[in-house]
């Protein structure tokens, strides 16, 4: 039997190798990666004289300070990566998931009335949280994916030895948790290695499961760093629409503002009066200015605008929004490419972040959104959001194997404190149901 287990072939040898991005619920007639688009037209309204961009006044900061930076929290330890800061907060409404648009509907004409805007609940009507606070809430948050593979783990592992049957049973079980097959196949052949043929309890199953899992996503669990010497540090942030790219944009914003660094925020998906309405409510709450123009403005032009601005400001930190629809994906990469292409012209160097957004309540389908997106442009991090309440959380583990590319952040919550640096080792043992220290 333990020949039978050892004999089998090397993760990367038994995983589909495109597996992943295989998942049923992408549409990649519309979304897969596609040949090179047509050359873009050139770089935009931007470089030559446009209309001066919206610029919202930095609102007063005097009532804001009090109320987007808490009181020090006594409990809390100091370390803080840079980059990211304080913990959250009260447990946040879970949102149903929010459905990632892939269907290949007609583009629209952009919408020139401001409708309604979701306004977030405001800063100070958040407490101010404690590590122990964050800990369970990241526990609370992971409970639906913990709770499906904890589950399935007693259900294997009760008065039970580690056969090749329990050990089949569990690698399907961990597929099934998102964590993709290669990750299953290395983690299950991890158990298989120093536990073969013993009993073994569904309690050491899943602490040997976390610290597997914790050893594949601590690479890549690295705050995002800002470079000082940078004026401002941009980060153009892209995604599909709803992944939560103006929200995380919000919730950055606050942390930076702790940090006492200038933020300065660009509401670049011009296509949706909605997002910059949405945009400049954050920056409102966060006390930054935002640069805005009429829906259907060009983006490139906006953000050149932005930057030059920025740099004009000597800003620390400049954060870009950006459209995300892929119903159009040519229409969509052609204008972040020509976002980048015109940033460039005033900062070669810029952008100095690409943050992706992805929303990990759809599972596999992440895959396919880095894989679209990378094509696209550089991207250099990515942000898991709406991991409470997913149960899919999963998800990360095999984007962490598969892609390597740093997660800097996740996002637990709707709140503007619900956006933690990424920590390996809490992420790994809450996913499995255990006690976070
Ligand atoms: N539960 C939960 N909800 C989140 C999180 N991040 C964002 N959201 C919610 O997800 C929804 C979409 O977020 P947005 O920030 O508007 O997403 P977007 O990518 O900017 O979407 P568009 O503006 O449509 O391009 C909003 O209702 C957010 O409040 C999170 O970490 N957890």
């Amino acid at each position: 039997m333990i020949f039978r287990w050892f004999g089998r072939k090397k993760p990367e040898e038994t995983a589909p190798k495109d597996e992943a991005a295989k998942d049923e619920s992408v549409n990649l007639e519309s979304a897969a990666p596609a040949a090179e688009p047509e050359e873009a037209p050139e770089p935009p309204a931007a470089a030559t004289p446009a209309p001066k961009p919206e610029i919202e006044p930095v609102p007063e900061l005097a009532p804001a300070a009090p109320s987007t930076e808490p009181p020090p929290v006594p409990s809390a330890p100091a370390a803080e990566p840079a980059g990211i800061s304080a913990p959250p907060a009260a447990p946040v409404p879970v949102e149903p998931p929010a459905p990632v648009v892939f269907a290949p509907v007609p583009e629209p004409e952009p919408v020139p009335e401001l409708p309604p805007a979701p306004a977030p609940a405001a800063v100070a009507e958040e407490a101010p949280p404690t590590r122990k606070g964050w800990f369970a809430k990241l526990k609370e948050g992971l409970s639906k994916s913990s709770s499906k593979l904890t589950d399935g783990i007693t259900g294997i592992f009760t008065k039970r030895k580690l056969d090749d049957e329990a050990l089949e049973e569990l690698e399907e079980l961990l597929i099934t948790a998102d964590l993709g097959p290669a990750t299953a196949a290395k983690v299950t052949a991890e158990l298989a290695r120093t536990r073969f043929g013993k009993e073994v309890s569904p309690e050491e199953v899943k602490a040997t499961l976390a610290a597997e899992v914790s050893k594949i996503v601590t690479p890549v669990a690295k705050p995002l760093v800002l470079d000082p010497a940078l004026k401002p540090h941009v980060i153009l942030v892209v995604g599909v629409n709803g992944t939560g790219k103006t929200t995380t944009i919000g919730k950055l914003a606050r942390q930076f503002k702790a940090e006492g660094k200038s933020v300065m925020l660009a509401a670049g998906d011009t296509f949706r009066a909605a997002a910059v309405s949405q945009l400049k409510i954050w920056g409102e709450r966060t006390g930054c200015p935002v640069v805005a123009r009429d829906t259907g403005a060009d983006a490139a032009g906006l953000a050149y605008d932005a930057l030059e601005r920025a740099r004009a400001e000597k800003v620390d930190v400049l954060l870009i929004d950006t459209a995300g629809r892929l119903q159009n994906k040519t229409g969509l990469m052609e204008e972040l490419r020509k976002i980048v292409r015109v940033i460039k012209k005033l900062d070669e160097t810029a952008p100095h972040t690409t943050l992706l957004t992805l929303d990990a309540t759809t599972g596999q389908n992440a895959h396919s959104q880095v894989e679209i997106f990378r094509d696209m442009v550089n991207v250099n991090g990515l942000i898991l959001t709406k991991l409470d309440g997913s149960a899919r959380g999963g998800v990360l583990v095999s984007l962490a194997e598969k892609f390597k590319i740093p997660v800097h952040a996740i996002g637990v919550g709707e709140g503007v404190y619900d956006l933690r640096p990424f920590d390996a080792d809490a992420f790994a043992k809450s996913l499995m149901g255990l006690h976070a220290d």
